[in-house]
């Protein structure tokens, strides 16, 4: 087995993975992920963005491939260690805002740091900290159905960065933000992650959103391709028509 190379925080190879339905996600798809880098990952829809990044987190295992995190392998570990794996060193943010309806904003976005062991008083600092760099400070009181679907999505945003995950993983994260909010939040986004030290995987096919990233990775049908132009946003709507140089 070749081990990764030492500045990859995260390295996989030749990733394969088919849907139960039969559906080809990934066709060997190797990537390195340099600590503290923020890399996106672009394509059109369906090319395989969330199965890579699922794959990437061990929130599913590749068919055949390897993945490591920081020289370590993932792809051997069992359902329960990947799972302790995501909850104390990986963060996620989804395309829809998850959050608990029966928790207010501020214990929702403490919950992960509390499931890490901090202590509930620290981890409702480091929350409102969060929550007030997100501009939705004032609405930590509230339940998640009192919010607008952007204000939910900013929480999501607060409760991935306050554990200060080593790898952040990002699914089209600012997909239920409107065009303004979209820079504000992106640029929290990598603010944060350069000065936490955080590395971060965006998935999106929004060539704004990319743009933030240090180093872009193209996906088309499940396979590394060298560029994907894809239209402006608004004119695509995720039906981007690409043409590919690979
Ligand atoms: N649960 C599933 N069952 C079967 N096929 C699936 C499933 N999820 C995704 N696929 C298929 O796998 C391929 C890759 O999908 P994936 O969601 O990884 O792409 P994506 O680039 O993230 O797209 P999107 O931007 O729409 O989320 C597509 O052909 C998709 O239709």
């Amino acid at each position: 087995m070749e081990a990764p190379p030492d500045n990859d925080v995260l390295w996989a190879r030749s990733l394969h993975f088919t849907h139960r339905d039969g559906s080809p996600a990934l066709g060997g798809v190797s990537v390195g992920v340099r600590e503290g880098e923020v890399l996106a990952v672009s394509g059109p829809r369906g090319s395989g963005k969330t199965t890579l990044l699922s794959c990437l987190s061990g929130l599913v295992r590749a068919g055949s491939g390897e993945v490591w995190f920081n020289s370590a392998p993932v792809h051997t570990l069992g359902p329960v260690a990947r799972e302790r794996l995501r909850r104390d060193r990986f963060g996620w943010i989804d395309p829809v805002p998850l959050l608990v309806p029966e928790l207010n904003v501020w214990e929702n976005t403490a919950l992960p740091l509390m499931l890490r062991g901090t202590g509930r008083r620290r981890a409702k600092v480091a929350a409102q900290e969060w929550l007030d760099r997100l501009d939705v400070g004032d609405k930590s009181r509230l339940r998640p159905h009192e919010l607008t679907q952007a204000e939910r999505q900013r929480v999501c945003f607060a409760r991935a960065l306050a554990p200060a995950p080593a790898v952040l993983f990002a699914d089209e994260p600012t997909a239920p933000l409107h065009r303004a909010d979209r820079a504000h939040v992106l640029r929290t986004l990598t603010t944060a992650a350069r000065s936490h030290g955080i590395t971060v995987v965006l998935a999106t096919h929004d060539p704004e959103t990319a743009a933030v990233a240090d180093r872009t990775v193209c996906l088309l049908d499940g396979r590394r391709v060298h560029t994907v132009h894809l239209p402006p946003v608004g004119e695509s709507e995720g039906r981007a028509a690409c043409s590919l140089s690979a």
